[in-house]
């Protein structure tokens, strides 16, 4: 680690719009400890209600940083702003709150190796990532077919990408209005979220309510770990160790307490891994028609139409993004898609991908219709 004890250590608060990012940043500013924190807020609106929402804004060191998010056209502003803050206030920890759109992973590049234009002082350094996640939210998103009081599915709240990225990606989860949902629904919806992101400290909350010392001075975070233990990197690691110790079972072996959690509320993960190409349009047509309880869909996959292209595939919720990422190259060509949901049906849908392989025939035609990218991002 390269901090010393003179460096102002970050804390990043992530999470959808109404998580309770603001509530834990109040939080933070009533209750800091010994520290003398500095906040900035991110917002995508012209004014940034979020920065008049924290309490005693210009008091408290507040700055806003609006117009745009800080993941993607603000990465510059918030390098600046980071440095610009350190030269006249005094303050010794930082708290980042992105807006609800931000991915957290191209903030946590941008303070940790900056940007292609500017560099972070070094005298910060990122020490905490947190996602704030409504779990109401998520499990109306989640359970739509529970018929619980005002569960009903909602349309304009599903499970998106970047919702997904927030959970994968974090040090500290907070597990937020908790008042809202039934113990038994909390159990499952934490069930999913340890499938997709097992390194995290999960806490559940209700007005995002949590000992400071819990996401601030943490030292939790690292790049390459947060990385590596996403959900679905995870199980694409398991199902390579399993296929070299020759078991070709890709459920999960039931050892340990975060699996039995996730056993116990039927959430659970495969891989589909074949080394045929498909078809580009039957897989493209399952691709728009897959339903089901699958919380997440990642990986690679080889489409016979472009033999030497990797094919990335991502889902979340309704949206499903494919498009190339990538050459085979020396490597072999093949698919291996993880999917991650509730009482998946592994049979059926191993059986709906396999009616997507290419036959021989198709794989020697020509001219086939090329329906990649799709809602490539
Ligand atoms: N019932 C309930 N409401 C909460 C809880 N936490 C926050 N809220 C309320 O939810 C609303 C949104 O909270 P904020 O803290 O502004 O959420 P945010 O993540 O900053 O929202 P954006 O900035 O819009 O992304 C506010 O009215 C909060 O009072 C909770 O645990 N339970």
């Amino acid at each position: 680690m390269h901090e010393s004890v003179e460096d102002i250590p970050i804390t990043v608060i992530c999470g959808p719009l109404g998580a309770g990012k603001t509530t834990l940043v109040n939080q933070l500013l009533k209750n800091p400890g010994e520290r003398q924190i500095a906040v900035i807020v991110n917002d995508m609106g012209e004014v940034n209600i979020d920065a008049e929402l924290v309490e005693d804004e210009a008091e408290k060191g507040v700055i806003d940083l609006s117009n745009g998010c800080i993941c993607c056209r603000l990465q510059d502003d918030l390098v600046t702003e980071v440095t610009r803050i350190a030269d006249q206030r005094s303050f010794d920890y930082l708290v980042v709150e992105a807006s609800g759109i931000s991915e957290p992973i191209p903030i946590a590049r941008s303070l940790t190796v900056g940007t292609e234009e500017k560099s972070l002082s070094d005298r910060f350094y990122l020490d905490t990532t947190v996602s704030v996640i409504d779990a109401y939210g998520f499990w109306k998103a989640f359970d739509p077919e529970e018929s619980l009081p005002d569960a009903a599915p909602d349309p304009e709240r599903p499970l998106t990408e970047v919702l997904v990225d927030q959970i994968e990606f974090c040090d500290v989860l907070l597990l937020n209005k908790c008042d809202m949902v039934p113990e038994e629904a909390l159990d499952s919806v934490e069930a999913a979220i340890e499938e997709l992101q097992p390194r995290a400290e999960i806490h559940r909350t209700r007005y995002s309510q949590i000992n400071p010392n819990d996401v601030l001075d943490t030292g939790l975070f690292n790049f390459g770990e947060a990385k590596r233990q996403q959900g679905w990197k995870q199980a694409l690691a398991n199902e390579t160790d399993e296929a070299g110790n020759g078991n070709h079972d890709h459920s999960h072996e039931d050892s340990g307490e975060a699996v039995s959690a996730a056993t116990a509320h039927g959430v659970e993960s495969f891989v589909y891994h074949r080394e045929r190409p498909f078809h580009p349009t039957r897989f493209n047509m399952w691709l728009d028609e897959w339903r089901g309880n699958i919380v997440r869909a990642k990986g690679f996959a080889w489409v016979s139409n472009r033999p030497k292209t990797v094919l990335g595939v991502s889902q979340a919720g309704p949206e499903v993004q494919a498009g190339p990422i990538g050459q085979w190259g020396d490597d072999d060509p093949m698919t291996r898609l993880v999917f991650i949901g509730r009482d998946l049906n592994e049979s059926d849908l191993t059986a709906e991908l396999d009616d997507c392989l290419a036959t021989a025939e198709e794989q020697a035609a020509e001219n086939v219709d090329d329906p990649f990218p799709r809602n490539l991002k």
